[in-house]
């Protein structure tokens, strides 16, 4: 069976400092993928490989079937592959929608654009014209999607989209996953609350220590499978 996207034996390093050692992901068009895992995993080096903003050898990943390890940030996000960054990384200095708008500077043909963002979360529209940093993190967040969305990509990758939210804030945000995928986008979440990841995607990868420890589609998964790939065999035990 041929993915989307794959990454076969991928190894990524800062310097001599080695983060993955060997990584086997495989994404099924128009699935969400949780990747979980402590602290340090190397979820985000994972997410950073694919995104170009972390060098790895370009056999370690392959999208459509073509080698993209390496490239550019910027020819990534123009083959359709965008990141919400941990953090949202919004332009302080710019408003809502001029922040929106940077996410169109790549833009591919797909059904996103404004007026659909503000459909999904319209409280983006009655905020459009005010400084980013005036909105609260959920709005924000918001915001870091719906940018990353104008790009029409057909892999959105996001790295703790939950980070710093209340419940009830990250419901909202995970409300819009359904919409997200409706017309096949391909999904990968990192997420730090575990039950939320499994109930949302339909496979879960965990990271331990740079490697995957566990694999699964998520209604396969029981917890306490997870707890001793999250943590190890010590702790769980
Ligand atoms: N810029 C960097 N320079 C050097 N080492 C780094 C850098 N970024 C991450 N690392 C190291 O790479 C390893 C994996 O980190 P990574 O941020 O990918 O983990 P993570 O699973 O995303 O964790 P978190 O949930 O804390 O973001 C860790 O040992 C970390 O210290």
């Amino acid at each position: 069976m041929s993915h989307l996207l794959e990454t076969t034996g991928l190894q990524a390093f800062y310097g001599d400092a080695q983060a993955l050692f060997g990584v086997d992901v495989a994404l099924r068009a128009g699935e969400i993928t949780a990747v979980i895992g402590a602290n340090g995993a190397g979820k985000s080096t994972f997410l950073k490989s694919i995104t170009g903003l972390v060098r790895v050898p370009g056999e370690a990943i392959r999208h459509k079937g073509d080698p993209i390890g390496g490239l550019p940030p910027a020819e990534i996000v123009r083959r359709g592959i965008a990141m919400v960054p941990e953090g949202r990384r919004l332009f302080p200095s710019l408003s809502v929608e001029e922040n929106l708008q940077m996410g169109a500077l790549t833009r591919r043909p797909g059904p996103w654009n404004l007026q659909r963002l503000y459909g999904m979360f319209p409280i983006l529209e009655q905020k459009k014209r005010a400084p980013s940093t005036s909105l609260s993190g959920g709005q924000q967040q918001m915001v870091a999607l719906g940018r990353a969305l104008m790009s029409n990509p057909d892999i959105l990758l996001c790295d703790e989209l939950s980070l710093g939210l209340a419940p009830i804030v990250i419901r909202e945000i995970y409300a819009a996953m359904p919409t997200i995928t409706a017309e096949g986008m391909t999904v990968v979440i990192v997420e730090q609350d575990v039950g939320l990841a499994q109930q949302v995607s339909q496979q879960v990868y965990c990271f331990q220590e740079g490697q995957v420890s566990l694999q699964g589609r998520s209604a396969d998964l029981t917890r306490e499978q997870i707890s001793q790939a999250y943590f190890g065999a010590e702790v769980a035990a």
